[in-house]
């Protein structure tokens, strides 16, 4: 929906909308049974509030392309993610309130593992804890290059930032993460004219840091995707008149929604400390997005079982969501991570939408196969935050 029409419709309520979004919800059938991990997993109080509520499927960005989490999560807050591309650079360091200027260039880093002839065999260097990433930061933050300041901070687990400071940068770089096993990490490269100093920048960057990680075991090589400069973006609260705040475990998430202006709470523990949290703010804001990581991190590590168990896990708190009386309910996700592709995927993804308006044809369980047979069938993600809108009345009429 075009973010200008939103404005023009919302309205002022006190109604509250809790959006609930499990990273990598969607999945595919495994070879054993045919059932995917929402269809083997026991969710009762999914199931149950599906069938009173509006089901479908949504596609993040579109019919066959696979999202990323940044993507994904944009096109559920309303924002066309082909118009509305943020780099994932920016969007770790925000995440940790890594105060960024406009002439930054940002990226994702990876702490990996390399073998003897130098080809990727862990992507995340067995998920080291966020205190040996911290430790490899500091030895990184010590990398000194001419002519560009460059600051290395720990995100969470593998994950870490570095941003390239100086005149005259450009994000236009290609990546030197192969996104794959197997493969040499790649050597950044120009992606338009402008980018010829930053890649050879960055180059000499990984070069040193390939020498100061070449003793430390797994976590021997770095990753970078993402480049990004600081966006602007329209403000979710202003465009949908919302106090919105965004509850999340991992840095990414919270600062993707800072970006887009939601109030953006420290990092909570676990999902019990999340719903903590929202108890605590529920009665300040209106729209409460809050993020559950684990279906995603089980999916990318190809462990059918361990994602039954995360959606069985989200499954036991959906009464204590319930128990705050949204006026509207959403449950989804940002992408499909099927454990048997080990990645995101370009599978639509389900969803429910509770509200008292909203004309249930409930379905009997919250599957990928009964949610496409719900009354919504398969729409866009980004038809979604108006459609929550609706239901909270908070839309005015369209025209006269
Ligand atoms: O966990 C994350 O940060 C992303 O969802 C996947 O990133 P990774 O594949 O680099 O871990």
């Amino acid at each position: 929906m075009d973010l200008t029409l939103v404005k023009q419709l919302a309205i002022s309520s006190s109604s509250k909308i809790v959006l609930l979004v499990a990273d990598g919800l969607g999945g595919l059938p495994r070879e054993t049974d045919g059932r995917s991990e929402l269809e083997v997993a026991r969710l009762p109080n999914l199931d149950a509030l599906a069938a009173r509520s509006l089901c479908g499927l949504i596609d993040m960005v579109g019919p066959g392309i696979i999202p990323g989490s940044g993507p994904g999560h944009l096109a559920l807050f309303g924002y066309d993610p082909f118009i509305y591309q943020i780099g994932r650079g920016v969007l770790e360091a925000c995440g940790i309130d890594l105060e960024l200027r406009s002439s930054d260039v940002a990226s994702r880093g990876n702490f990996c593992t390399l073998d003897e002839e130098g080809r990727v065999v862990d992507r995340r260097a067995g998920r080291i804890t966020t205190e040996t990433c911290q430790r490899l930061c500091v030895k990184l933050d010590q990398i000194r290059i001419e002519g560009v300041e460059v600051i290395v901070r720990p995100v969470k687990e593998h994950r870490f930032v570095v941003v390239f400071r100086g005149e005259g940068l450009s994000d236009a770089l290609s990546e030197s993460d192969p996104l794959v096993t197997g493969e040499r990490p790649l050597p950044v490269k120009v992606v338009s004219p402008g980018a010829e100093r930053t890649a050879e920048l960055v180059n000499q960057f990984l070069d040193q840091a390939r020498e100061a990680l070449k003793d430390e075991k797994p976590a021997n090589m770095v990753l970078l995707r993402g480049f990004a400069a600081p966006p602007q973006l329209p403000a979710f609260p202003d465009l949908l008149r919302l106090r919105a705040v965004a509850i999340t475990c991992y840095p990414m998430y919270r600062g993707l929604a800072k970006l887009i202006g939601m109030d953006a709470l420290p990092f909570c523990a676990d999902l019990d400390d999340e719903l903590r949290a929202l108890s605590r703010n529920y009665d300040q804001h209106d729209f409460f997005y809050v993020h559950f990581k684990a279906p995603d991190r089980a999916g990318e590590d190809g462990d059918f079982d361990a994602k039954v168990a995360a959606l069985e896990e989200l499954d036991r708190r959906i009464p204590d969501f319930l128990n705050f009386h949204p006026d509207v309910f959403i449950v989804t996700g940002d992408h499909s991570t099927p454990a048997i592709l080990k990645g995101h995927s370009w599978h639509p993804v389900p969803f429910l939408l509770w509200s008292r308006w909203s004309r249930s044809a409930g379905v009997g369980r919250f599957t990928e196969r009964e949610c496409a047979q719900g009354p919504l069938g398969r729409m866009p993600a980004i038809d979604l935050m108006p459609l929550a809108m609706a239901n909270a009345l908070r839309f005015k009429k369209f025209g006269a």
